[in-house]
C-alpha cells in the first residue's frame, strides 16, 4: 500500500490486522523503537492499530523532516481528551493559522523575558530561594520525596510567570491538580493502547472519573481567567494572562483577528494555560530529579560542578542566568543530564497533513512521524559510551570551552521545536546551580543504592529515591 512509481517502499516490521504493530511495543516504546531501528535502519515503517507511522532514528533525517516540508508539522489530536470538546484549542495539539498565530505570540512573550516590573528570571530565582528553604529544613535527615518537592517548584516557577500566583505547599487546589494529574497519567498509560487503537476503549474499564478531572482541571483555568479579568486594569500586565486579555483587548475592533471573538478568544487561552502546566511542568522537574540523582552517584561531576560555581560566584551569592556562558561545565552537566534520561523518550509525534514526497520515499497524508529520540541520545556510534555519565563530552578536549553537539535533541528540532526551550534551560540552570551553591548531595546509605532504570509515564522519571543533603554554607 506505499504509493506506486519511483518511490522505495519504507521497511519495517510486519503487524498485525487491526491491531498492526502494537503488542510487539509493549510498555517500553522508546527500547522497541531501539531495537528496529538496528533491524530496519534511520527511517522505518509500523501501524500503530491502522495509524501508519514512520520511526526517524537519524539526528540529520530528523532535523530535515521537521524543518523543511510544512505538511509534516501537524500534529496528532486525539479525540476525547481535549479541554473543550471536539475543539482542538490551544498549541500542543493544533495545526493551521490558530495553532501558528498562537505559538508566534507565546514565543514573543517567551522571548521579552517579563511582564510588569519582575523579570522571569526574579520570579525563578524567588522560587529557587523558597526550595532551597525548604531542603534545608530537613537538616540532614534524608529526603525521599525529591520528585514531589521538586514538582511543586517547577508548577510555582511557572504559575507566577502565568498567573502571578504561587501555591503553598499544602494549597489543596494544588494537591488535587497533582493528585488528578498523577492518577490520569498512570491511567492512560495502563491504557496506552487505546491512544492508537481507539476502539480498544470499548472494550478496556472505563477510566475512572476522566470526565470529572477533566472538568475541575477546565475550572482551575476559567477561574485563573476570571479572577484576573476583575481586576485587570488596562496599561499595567500583572503576568501571561493579562498580556493575553491585552491582545484580546486589541482587537475588539478587528475581526479578522483569532483575538476578536472574546468567548473563543477565552476558550484559547484556557487551553494554552493547560498546554503549558502540561508541557512544562513534569518535563521540568523529572529533568531536575535527574541531574541530582546523576550527581548523587557520580560525586566527581558533584564536585567539578560545585568548584565552577564557586570559582564564578565566591559562594557570596546566588548564581544567575547571566553566569552561564562562563560556566562550561554546568552547561555539559545540563546537556549530558537531557541526553541520558532523554524524558521524552520517543518525542512528540508530528502528523503529515497532506502526503508528500520525503528523499526517495512518499509520507502519505495522516502518517504520524516519530523521532527515535532515545535511542539518537544513546547510540554508540555517535557517543562512544552513552551509558556513562560523562559531561565532558560536552566540552572541548582542554575541559575550559562549552561545545553544543547537534545529536542532541531534546526539544525536537524544526517547526514545532518546543516553545519553552529557553525558559526551560534557565530555570533547569538556575535550580541545578543554586542548589548545588548550597548543599552536598548524597545518596542515603541506609537504603539499596536506586537504579537509573526509569519508569515509564508520558516522560520517562526517575524511579523515588533517598537523599541526604549536607550545607556547605550554613552560617546563611
Ligand atoms: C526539560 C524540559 C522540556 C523538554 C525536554 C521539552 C520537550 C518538548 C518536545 C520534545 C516538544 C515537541 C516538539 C515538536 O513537536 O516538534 C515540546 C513541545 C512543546 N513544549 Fe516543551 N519541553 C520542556 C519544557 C517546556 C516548558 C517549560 C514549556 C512551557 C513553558 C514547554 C512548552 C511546550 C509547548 C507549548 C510545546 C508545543 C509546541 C508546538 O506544538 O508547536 N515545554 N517540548
Amino acid at each position: 500500500d506505499t504509493k506506486d512509481g519511483d518511490f522505495k517502499v519504507i521497511p519495517g516490521p510486519i503487524g498485525l490486522p487491526m491491531l498492526g504493530n502494537v503488542l510487539q511495543v509493549g510498555n517500553k516504546m522508546h527500547i522497541k523503537f531501539g531495537e528496529w531501528a538496528e533491524k530496519y535502519g534511520d527511517i522505518y515503517q509500523i501501524f500503530l492499530g491502522n495509524r501508519r507511522s514512520i520511526v526517524i532514528s537519524d539526528p540529520k533525517m530528523m532535523k530535515e523532516i521537521f524543518t523543511v516540508e510544512p505538511a509534516f508539522a501537524g500534529r496528532a489530536f486525539f479525540e476525547g481528551f481535549e479541554m473543550y470538546p471536539n475543539e482542538p484549542l490551544g498549541i500542543v495539539s493544533t495545526e493551521g493559522e490558530l495553532w501558528e498565530v498562537h505559538r508566534r505570540f507565546l514565543l514573543r512573550q517567551l522571548r521579552d523575558f517579563g511582564f510588569g516590573k519582575s523579570t522571569m528570571e526574579q520570579l525563578i530565582l524567588e522560587e529557587v530561594n523558597e526550595t532551597i528553604a525548604q531542603l534545608k529544613s530537613y537538616g540532614e535527615k534524608p529526603i525521599s520525596t525529591v520528585k514531589e518537592i521538586f514538582q511543586v517548584s517547577v508548577i510555582n516557577s511557572l504559575w507566577t510567570i502565568v498567573a502571578n500566583e504561587r501555591f503553598k505547599h499544602d494549597d489543596p487546589r494544588l494537591l488535587t491538580m497533582m493528585a488528578d494529574s498523577f492518577r490520569m497519567t498512570d491511567e492512560l498509560m495502563n491504557r496506552a493502547v487505546m491512544f492508537f487503537v481507539p476502539w480498544t476503549r470499548h472494550f478496556l474499564p472505563p477510566l475512572k472519573d476522566f470526565e470529572e478531572v477533566r472538568d475541575r482541571n477546565r475550572l482551575f483555568y476559567q477561574t485563573a481567567v476570571n479572577e484576573h479579568k476583575a481586576t485587570y486594569q488596562e496599561g499595567t500586565t500583572r503576568d501571561f494572562i493579562d498580556v493575553y486579555l491585552a491582545e484580546i483587548e486589541a482587537n475588539k475592533d478587528n475581526p479578522n483577528s483569532l483575538f476578536h471573538n472574546r468567548i473563543q478568544a477565552e476558550k484559547q487561552l484556557h487551553a494554552i494555560l493547560g498546554d503549558l502546566f502540561f508541557a512544562g511542568t513534569d518535563t521540568s522537574s523529572n529533568t531536575l530529579a535527574w541531574a541530582v540523582l546523576y550527581l548523587a552517584k557520580n560525586q566527581n561531576a558533584q564536585k567539578k560542578l560545585q568548584k565552577e560555581i564557586s570559582s564564578v560566584t565566591g559562594d557570596s551569592r546566588l548564581v544567575t542566568v547571566s553566569d552561564r556562558p562562563s560556566m562550561p561545565y554546568t552547561n555539559g552537566v545540563m546537556d549530558e543530564t537531557m541526553r541520558m534520561s532523554s524524558i521524552v523518550s520517543t518525542g512528540v509525534q508530528h502528523r503529515a497533513m497532506t502526503g508528500k514526497p520525503f528523499k526517495e520515499y512518499f509520507i502519505p497524508a495522516d502518517t504520524w512521524i516519530f523521532p527515535n529520540l532515545y535511542y539518537i541520545h544513546h547510540n554508540p556510534k555517535i557517543w562512544g559510551d552513552p551509558a556513562n555519565f560523562r559531561p565532558e563530552r560536552f566540552l572541548t578536549a582542554d575541559e575550559k570551552t562549552y561545545k553544543k553537539n547537534d545529536n542532541l535533541l531534546a526539544f525536537q528540532v524544526g517547526r514545532r521545536q518546543c516553545v519553552g526551550e529557553t525558559l526551560a534551560r534557565d530555570s533547569f540552570f538556575l535550580f541545578l546551580t543554586n542548589i548545588f551553591q548550597r548543599f552536598s548531595i548524597n545518596l542515603d546509605p541506609n537504603v539499596p543504592e536506586p537504579s537509573i532504570e526509569a519508569k515509564v509515564g508520558f516522560v520517562l522519571s526517575p524511579e523515588s529515591y533517598s537523599i541526604i543533603l549536607k550545607d556547605r554554607n550554613p552560617q546563611h
